[in-house]
Protein backbone atom coordinates (compact mmCIF):
# COMPACT_ATOMS: atom_id res chain seq x y z
CA UNK A 1 0.00 0.00 0.00
CA UNK A 2 1.33 3.48 -0.82
CA UNK A 3 2.11 5.98 1.91
CA UNK A 4 -0.78 8.21 0.80
CA UNK A 5 -3.24 5.34 1.43
CA UNK A 6 -1.83 4.41 4.83
CA UNK A 7 -1.90 8.00 6.03
CA UNK A 8 -5.71 8.17 5.62
CA UNK A 9 -7.81 7.78 8.72
CA UNK A 10 -10.41 5.14 8.10
CA UNK A 11 -13.45 4.75 10.32
CA UNK A 12 -15.79 1.75 10.37
CA UNK A 13 -19.30 2.48 11.66
CA UNK A 14 -20.24 -0.99 12.88
CA UNK A 15 -17.61 -3.57 13.73
CA UNK A 16 -19.41 -6.84 13.03
CA UNK A 17 -18.59 -9.79 10.78
CA UNK A 18 -17.98 -7.87 7.56
CA UNK A 19 -16.19 -4.84 9.01
CA UNK A 20 -13.84 -7.00 11.08
CA UNK A 21 -13.08 -9.18 8.03
CA UNK A 22 -12.09 -6.01 6.12
CA UNK A 23 -10.05 -4.27 8.80
CA UNK A 24 -8.55 -7.61 9.87
CA UNK A 25 -7.42 -8.12 6.27
CA UNK A 26 -6.14 -4.53 5.99
CA UNK A 27 -4.06 -4.97 9.14
CA UNK A 28 -2.57 -8.21 7.80
CA UNK A 29 -1.78 -6.27 4.60
CA UNK A 30 0.22 -3.70 6.61
CA UNK A 31 -2.31 -0.94 7.23
CA UNK A 32 -1.32 0.86 10.47
CA UNK A 33 -3.60 -0.06 13.39
CA UNK A 34 -3.62 3.50 14.77
CA UNK A 35 -5.14 4.80 11.52
CA UNK A 36 -8.23 2.57 11.93
CA UNK A 37 -11.12 3.36 14.27
CA UNK A 38 -14.24 1.20 14.61
CA UNK A 39 -17.49 1.90 16.40
CA UNK A 40 -19.81 -0.43 18.25
CA UNK A 41 -22.56 0.20 20.78
CA UNK A 42 -21.56 -2.78 22.92
CA UNK A 43 -18.69 -2.37 25.36
CA UNK A 44 -17.80 -6.07 25.36
CA UNK A 45 -17.56 -6.01 21.56
CA UNK A 46 -15.33 -2.91 21.64
CA UNK A 47 -13.03 -4.55 24.18
CA UNK A 48 -12.77 -7.76 22.17
CA UNK A 49 -12.05 -5.82 18.93
CA UNK A 50 -9.30 -3.81 20.65
CA UNK A 51 -7.77 -6.96 22.15
CA UNK A 52 -7.92 -9.00 18.93
CA UNK A 53 -6.98 -6.35 16.35
CA UNK A 54 -5.19 -3.61 18.30
CA UNK A 55 -7.25 -0.86 16.65
CA UNK A 56 -9.03 1.97 18.46
CA UNK A 57 -12.78 1.78 19.12
CA UNK A 58 -15.51 4.11 20.36
CA UNK A 59 -19.25 4.06 20.94
CA UNK A 60 -19.51 7.63 19.65
CA UNK A 61 -20.18 7.59 15.90
CA UNK A 62 -20.15 11.41 15.65
CA UNK A 63 -16.68 11.71 17.19
CA UNK A 64 -15.48 8.94 14.87
CA UNK A 65 -16.81 10.67 11.72
CA UNK A 66 -15.19 13.95 12.81
CA UNK A 67 -11.71 12.43 12.43
CA UNK A 68 -12.34 10.35 9.29
CA UNK A 69 -10.92 10.65 5.79
CA UNK A 70 -12.91 7.58 4.80
CA UNK A 71 -16.03 6.27 6.57
CA UNK A 72 -17.05 2.67 5.92
CA UNK A 73 -20.75 2.18 6.69
CA UNK A 74 -20.95 -1.40 7.97
CA UNK A 75 -24.17 -1.82 9.95
CA UNK A 76 -27.08 -3.98 8.79
CA UNK A 77 -29.07 -2.37 5.94
CA UNK A 78 -32.14 -2.08 8.20
CA UNK A 79 -30.17 0.08 10.68
CA UNK A 80 -28.55 2.32 8.10
CA UNK A 81 -31.19 5.03 7.75
CA UNK A 82 -31.36 5.79 11.46
CA UNK A 83 -27.56 5.80 11.70
CA UNK A 84 -27.04 8.05 8.66
CA UNK A 85 -29.74 10.55 9.56
CA UNK A 86 -28.43 10.85 13.11
CA UNK A 87 -24.96 11.70 11.71
CA UNK A 88 -25.97 14.16 9.00
CA UNK A 89 -24.33 17.17 10.64
CA UNK A 90 -21.09 15.32 11.30
CA UNK A 91 -20.93 14.10 7.68
CA UNK A 92 -21.74 17.51 6.25
CA UNK A 93 -19.11 19.16 8.47
CA UNK A 94 -16.34 16.66 7.66
CA UNK A 95 -17.39 15.49 4.15
CA UNK A 96 -15.35 12.27 4.20
CA UNK A 97 -15.38 9.71 1.41
CA UNK A 98 -18.28 7.37 2.22
CA UNK A 99 -17.93 3.66 1.46
CA UNK A 100 -21.06 1.61 2.14
CA UNK A 101 -20.88 -2.18 2.28
CA UNK A 102 -24.63 -2.59 2.83
CA UNK A 103 -26.47 -4.96 0.52
CA UNK A 104 -29.27 -3.42 -1.51
CA UNK A 105 -28.87 0.24 -0.51
CA UNK A 106 -28.19 2.54 -3.44
CA UNK A 107 -25.72 5.40 -3.37
CA UNK A 108 -28.35 8.11 -3.99
CA UNK A 109 -30.46 6.96 -1.04
CA UNK A 110 -27.45 6.86 1.28
CA UNK A 111 -26.31 10.28 0.09
CA UNK A 112 -29.80 11.66 0.69
CA UNK A 113 -29.87 10.23 4.25
CA UNK A 114 -26.46 11.82 4.89
CA UNK A 115 -27.59 15.28 3.76
CA UNK A 116 -26.53 15.17 0.11
CA UNK A 117 -23.59 16.13 -2.08
CA UNK A 118 -21.17 13.50 -0.75
CA UNK A 119 -18.73 11.24 -2.57
CA UNK A 120 -20.27 7.78 -2.07
CA UNK A 121 -18.83 4.43 -3.06
CA UNK A 122 -20.86 1.26 -2.83
CA UNK A 123 -18.73 -1.72 -2.00
CA UNK A 124 -19.91 -5.32 -2.02
CA UNK A 125 -17.15 -7.22 -0.19
CA UNK A 126 -17.11 -10.76 1.15
CA UNK A 127 -15.83 -12.32 4.35
CA UNK A 128 -12.75 -14.10 2.89
CA UNK A 129 -11.31 -10.55 3.01
CA UNK A 130 -10.16 -11.60 6.47
CA UNK A 131 -7.62 -13.97 4.94
CA UNK A 132 -6.67 -11.63 2.08
CA UNK A 133 -8.73 -13.64 -0.43
CA UNK A 134 -11.84 -11.50 -0.64
CA UNK A 135 -13.66 -9.93 -3.55
CA UNK A 136 -14.79 -6.30 -3.41
CA UNK A 137 -17.17 -5.09 -6.12
CA UNK A 138 -17.12 -1.28 -6.20
CA UNK A 139 -19.32 1.45 -7.71
CA UNK A 140 -18.64 5.18 -7.40
CA UNK A 141 -21.22 7.97 -7.63
CA UNK A 142 -20.55 11.13 -9.67
CA UNK A 143 -18.93 13.00 -6.75
CA UNK A 144 -16.08 10.51 -6.34
CA UNK A 145 -12.79 11.86 -7.71
CA UNK A 146 -10.17 9.80 -9.54
CA UNK A 147 -7.93 10.15 -6.48
CA UNK A 148 -10.67 8.76 -4.23
CA UNK A 149 -11.17 5.82 -6.62
CA UNK A 150 -7.44 5.10 -6.53
CA UNK A 151 -7.41 5.39 -2.74
CA UNK A 152 -10.33 2.96 -2.41
CA UNK A 153 -8.62 0.49 -4.74
CA UNK A 154 -5.48 0.76 -2.60
CA UNK A 155 -7.49 0.21 0.59
CA UNK A 156 -9.33 -2.87 -0.66
CA UNK A 157 -6.61 -4.55 -2.77
CA UNK A 158 -4.76 -5.93 0.27
CA UNK A 159 -7.91 -7.88 1.21
CA UNK A 160 -8.42 -9.44 -2.22
CA UNK A 161 -9.66 -8.85 -5.75
CA UNK A 162 -11.06 -5.40 -6.53
CA UNK A 163 -13.61 -5.15 -9.34
CA UNK A 164 -15.15 -1.79 -10.34
CA UNK A 165 -18.54 -1.69 -12.08
CA UNK A 166 -19.88 1.32 -14.01
CA UNK A 167 -23.55 0.45 -13.66
CA UNK A 168 -24.75 0.50 -10.05
CA UNK A 169 -27.35 -2.21 -10.76
CA UNK A 170 -24.47 -4.65 -11.27
CA UNK A 171 -23.70 -4.43 -7.54
CA UNK A 172 -26.73 -6.71 -7.04
CA UNK A 173 -25.11 -9.22 -9.42
CA UNK A 174 -21.84 -8.93 -7.49
CA UNK A 175 -23.82 -9.61 -4.30
CA UNK A 176 -25.33 -12.75 -5.88
CA UNK A 177 -21.97 -14.14 -7.01
CA UNK A 178 -19.25 -13.05 -4.59
CA UNK A 179 -20.92 -11.14 -1.73
CA UNK A 180 -23.12 -14.07 -0.70
CA UNK A 181 -21.00 -16.60 -2.61
CA UNK A 182 -18.80 -17.78 0.27
CA UNK A 183 -21.95 -19.15 1.94
CA UNK A 184 -22.70 -21.27 -1.17
CA UNK A 185 -19.23 -22.81 -1.07
CA UNK A 186 -19.43 -23.37 2.70
CA UNK A 187 -22.76 -25.16 2.11
CA UNK A 188 -21.15 -27.36 -0.53
CA UNK A 189 -18.26 -28.18 1.83
CA UNK A 190 -20.76 -29.01 4.60
CA UNK A 191 -22.65 -31.32 2.20
CA UNK A 192 -19.47 -33.02 0.99
CA UNK A 193 -18.38 -33.57 4.58
CA UNK A 194 -21.78 -35.10 5.43
CA UNK A 195 -21.54 -37.36 2.37
CA UNK A 196 -18.11 -38.52 3.54
CA UNK A 197 -19.55 -39.41 6.94
CA UNK A 198 -22.39 -41.31 5.22
CA UNK A 199 -19.75 -43.28 3.35
CA UNK A 200 -18.07 -44.24 6.63
CA UNK A 201 -15.31 -41.64 7.10
CA UNK A 202 -14.79 -40.19 10.58
CA UNK A 203 -16.25 -36.65 10.67
CA UNK A 204 -12.94 -34.85 11.22
CA UNK A 205 -11.37 -36.78 8.39
CA UNK A 206 -14.35 -36.07 6.08
CA UNK A 207 -14.03 -32.36 6.90
CA UNK A 208 -10.29 -32.32 6.18
CA UNK A 209 -10.85 -34.05 2.84
CA UNK A 210 -13.71 -31.75 1.82
CA UNK A 211 -11.86 -28.58 2.86
CA UNK A 212 -8.57 -29.47 1.20
CA UNK A 213 -10.35 -30.53 -1.98
CA UNK A 214 -12.25 -27.23 -2.16
CA UNK A 215 -9.06 -25.28 -1.51
CA UNK A 216 -6.99 -27.33 -3.96
CA UNK A 217 -9.59 -27.11 -6.71
CA UNK A 218 -9.96 -23.32 -6.32
CA UNK A 219 -6.20 -22.79 -6.22
CA UNK A 220 -5.64 -25.00 -9.24
CA UNK A 221 -8.47 -23.37 -11.22
CA UNK A 222 -7.05 -19.93 -10.47
CA UNK A 223 -3.50 -20.84 -11.48
CA UNK A 224 -4.26 -23.06 -14.46
CA UNK A 225 -4.04 -22.09 -18.12
CA UNK A 226 -7.18 -24.24 -18.65
CA UNK A 227 -10.72 -23.18 -17.85
CA UNK A 228 -12.72 -24.92 -15.08
CA UNK A 229 -14.68 -27.04 -17.58
CA UNK A 230 -11.44 -28.48 -19.02
CA UNK A 231 -10.06 -29.14 -15.52
CA UNK A 232 -13.30 -30.96 -14.71
CA UNK A 233 -13.00 -33.08 -17.86
CA UNK A 234 -9.45 -34.03 -16.81
CA UNK A 235 -10.79 -35.52 -13.56
CA UNK A 236 -13.63 -37.30 -15.34
CA UNK A 237 -12.44 -40.57 -16.87
CA UNK A 238 -14.81 -42.09 -19.45
CA UNK A 239 -17.07 -44.54 -17.68
CA UNK A 240 -15.19 -43.87 -14.44
CA UNK A 241 -16.27 -42.81 -10.97
CA UNK A 242 -16.45 -39.00 -11.43
CA UNK A 243 -18.70 -39.37 -14.46
CA UNK A 244 -21.35 -41.06 -12.28
CA UNK A 245 -21.18 -38.25 -9.73
CA UNK A 246 -21.32 -35.50 -12.38
CA UNK A 247 -24.30 -37.18 -14.05
CA UNK A 248 -26.06 -37.22 -10.69
CA UNK A 249 -25.46 -33.48 -10.29
CA UNK A 250 -26.64 -32.83 -13.84
CA UNK A 251 -29.76 -34.98 -13.44
CA UNK A 252 -30.66 -32.92 -10.36
CA UNK A 253 -30.23 -29.73 -12.41
CA UNK A 254 -27.26 -28.27 -10.53
CA UNK A 255 -26.57 -25.47 -13.06
CA UNK A 256 -30.23 -24.40 -12.95
CA UNK A 257 -30.27 -24.57 -9.15
CA UNK A 258 -27.20 -22.31 -8.96
CA UNK A 259 -28.73 -19.88 -11.45
CA UNK A 260 -32.03 -19.83 -9.51
CA UNK A 261 -30.16 -19.20 -6.24
CA UNK A 262 -28.16 -16.30 -7.71
CA UNK A 263 -31.32 -14.79 -9.24
CA UNK A 264 -33.11 -15.09 -5.88
CA UNK A 265 -30.19 -13.40 -4.14
CA UNK A 266 -30.11 -10.47 -6.58
CA UNK A 267 -33.89 -10.19 -6.36
CA UNK A 268 -33.65 -9.94 -2.55
CA UNK A 269 -31.06 -7.14 -2.93
CA UNK A 270 -33.49 -5.25 -5.19
CA UNK A 271 -36.34 -5.86 -2.73
CA UNK A 272 -34.21 -4.58 0.17
CA UNK A 273 -33.49 -1.46 -1.83
CA UNK A 274 -37.23 -0.82 -2.33
CA UNK A 275 -38.15 -1.65 1.27
CA UNK A 276 -35.44 0.49 2.83
CA UNK A 277 -35.59 3.52 0.58
CA UNK A 278 -39.36 3.77 1.00
CA UNK A 279 -39.52 3.14 4.77
CA UNK A 280 -40.47 6.28 6.71
CA UNK A 281 -37.71 8.12 8.56
CA UNK A 282 -37.50 7.32 12.29
CA UNK A 283 -36.20 10.80 13.12
N1 LIG B 1 -21.60 -10.72 6.38
C1 LIG B 1 -21.28 -10.72 5.09
O1 LIG B 1 -20.79 -11.73 4.53
C2 LIG B 1 -21.50 -9.48 4.27
C3 LIG B 1 -22.14 -8.37 4.78
N2 LIG B 1 -22.32 -7.26 4.02
C4 LIG B 1 -22.98 -6.08 4.59
O2 LIG B 1 -22.24 -5.68 5.73
C5 LIG B 1 -23.10 -5.01 6.64
C6 LIG B 1 -22.86 -5.56 8.04
O3 LIG B 1 -23.18 -6.96 8.01
P1 LIG B 1 -22.55 -7.95 9.07
O4 LIG B 1 -21.17 -7.51 9.40
O5 LIG B 1 -22.79 -9.30 8.56
O6 LIG B 1 -23.50 -7.65 10.32
P2 LIG B 1 -23.13 -7.72 11.88
O7 LIG B 1 -24.45 -7.74 12.59
O8 LIG B 1 -22.13 -8.78 12.13
O9 LIG B 1 -22.42 -6.31 12.15
C7 LIG B 1 -23.10 -5.12 12.25
C8 LIG B 1 -22.58 -4.41 13.48
O10 LIG B 1 -23.11 -3.10 13.51
C9 LIG B 1 -23.07 -2.70 14.86
N3 LIG B 1 -24.01 -1.59 15.00
C10 LIG B 1 -25.35 -1.60 14.85
N4 LIG B 1 -25.85 -0.36 15.04
C11 LIG B 1 -24.78 0.44 15.30
C12 LIG B 1 -24.64 1.82 15.58
N5 LIG B 1 -25.68 2.63 15.64
N6 LIG B 1 -23.40 2.30 15.80
C13 LIG B 1 -22.32 1.50 15.75
N7 LIG B 1 -22.40 0.17 15.49
C14 LIG B 1 -23.61 -0.34 15.28
C15 LIG B 1 -23.45 -3.93 15.67
O11 LIG B 1 -22.71 -3.96 16.86
P3 LIG B 1 -23.27 -3.35 18.24
O12 LIG B 1 -24.61 -3.98 18.44
O13 LIG B 1 -22.22 -3.75 19.22
O14 LIG B 1 -23.33 -1.89 18.03
C16 LIG B 1 -22.96 -5.08 14.78
O15 LIG B 1 -21.82 -5.74 15.29
C17 LIG B 1 -24.53 -5.22 6.15
O16 LIG B 1 -25.02 -4.01 5.63
C18 LIG B 1 -24.41 -6.29 5.08
O17 LIG B 1 -25.32 -6.12 4.03
C19 LIG B 1 -21.82 -7.16 2.75
C20 LIG B 1 -21.17 -8.21 2.20
C21 LIG B 1 -20.99 -9.48 2.88
O1 LIG C 1 -26.79 -11.95 3.51
C1 LIG C 1 -26.62 -10.71 3.41
O2 LIG C 1 -27.61 -9.96 3.31
C2 LIG C 1 -25.22 -10.14 3.36
C3 LIG C 1 -24.98 -9.38 2.11
C4 LIG C 1 -24.06 -10.23 1.27
C5 LIG C 1 -23.65 -11.29 2.20
N1 LIG C 1 -24.25 -11.20 3.34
Amino acid sequence: MTESATSRRIVFLGAGNMASAIFGGMLKGGYPADAILATSRTQARRESIEAEYGIRTTADNGVAVAEADVVVLAVKPQMMRELCESLREAFQARRPLVVSVAAGLDAATLDDWLGGGLAVIRCMPNTPSLVGEGVSGLYANGKVSDDQRRLTTQLFEPVGLVEWVDDERLIDAVTAISGSGPAYFFLFIESLEAAGVDLGLPQESARRLALQTAFGAAKMARQSEFDPAELRRRVTSPNGTTERAIRTFEAAGLAQIVDDAAQACAERARELSQELSQAPSQN
